[in-house]
């Protein structure tokens, strides 16, 4: 992250919770509401440091009634969306109908949706445009395999996957894009990028966007790093100066490591 001198946050961090295929939507409640009350307890800024979470399609209307029954500051967005509004898409559901629900962000391009439903870069572009259409901030996910990594091509397959999502888009349509860098080895491995791994990557997804756009466009977007991030490792992980947040699968399941998380900072000055 980026500080300015009065200590606040050149782009603000988020940590993001993607809970995967986990928690019924009673458990959501309950899980939503425990990390709310953590977060209390621990005297959250939400302004500062913001926090949502990527729940089932299921648990999205429950989770919407109790954020806006309690006036909860924790956002909330879908793991995926269809690139079609509506019609006969059976099994598909529409960024029209997460709008409604209040998400705020959608996850695009997970690497488990890369794998699992061979979804391509071109359908990923097509997912940020109807994402874009339907008012959800896109946090589209790109990283490399373990492969890829070993033949030291991660760079360049990672910023490729960048530019393909984001054919012919503008930079005024993506004044909400948020990217996350994950390499797929690292996901639910227990092995973490390094943090010189994180902040590298995060630079050059930087510089692929001021090269594409504006450098200007380029430090406004959030980069965020995901792969086994846990409470014990995100401060260092989140010392690299373009790395702007987490992406969070197993340990966003538990509230009180989650809200560790979240809280950072506190991290930072007992390291
Ligand atoms: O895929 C991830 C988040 O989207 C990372 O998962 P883990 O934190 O469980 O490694």
């Amino acid at each position: 992250m980026t500080t300015q001198k009065d200590g606040t946050f050149v782009r603000r961090p988020l940590i993001a919770g993607n809970w995967k295929m986990n928690m019924d939507h009673m458990q959501a409640i309950a899980l939503v509401q425990k990390l709310a009350w953590t977060l209390d307890d621990a005297g959250h800024d939400y302004d500062r440091v913001q926090v949502s979470v990527f729940p089932p399609f299921t648990d999205l209307r429950g989770v919407q009634t109790l954020v806006a029954g309690d006036k909860l500051r924790i956002d909330y967005g879908a793991q995926d969306l269809s690139d079609q509004d509506s019609g006969a898409y059976t099994g598909d559901i529409s960024g029209q109908f997460l709008n409604k629900l209040g998400c705020g962000q959608v996850l695009i391009g997970h690497s488990e949706r890369r794998e699992i439903h061979a979804e391509t870069d071109e359908l990923l572009n097509s997912k940020i445009r109807a994402a874009l259409r339907h008012g959800l901030a896109p946090m589209l996910c790109v990283g490399e395999g373990l492969e890829i990594r070993e033949s030291g091509q991660h760079i360049e397959h990672t910023l490729a996957q960048l530019a393909e999502a984001l054919k012919g888009l503008s930079a005024e349509e993506l004044s909400e894009l948020i990217v996350a860098y994950e390499p797929v080895w690292a996901i639910g491995t227990g092995k973490v990028a390094g943090p010189e791994d994180a902040q590298e990557m995060s630079a050059a997804i930087r510089a692929k966007l001021a090269e594409l756009y504006s450098q200007e466009f380029a430090e406004s977007i959030r980069i965020l790093y995901g792969g086994s991030v846990k409470a014990k490792n995100v401060a260092s992980i989140l010392q690299g100066p373009d790395v702007d947040g987490a992406l969070v699968g197993g340990a966003s399941l538990e509230a009180e490591e989650f809200a560790n998380i979240v809280s950072f900072e506190k991290h930072l000055v007992t390291e």
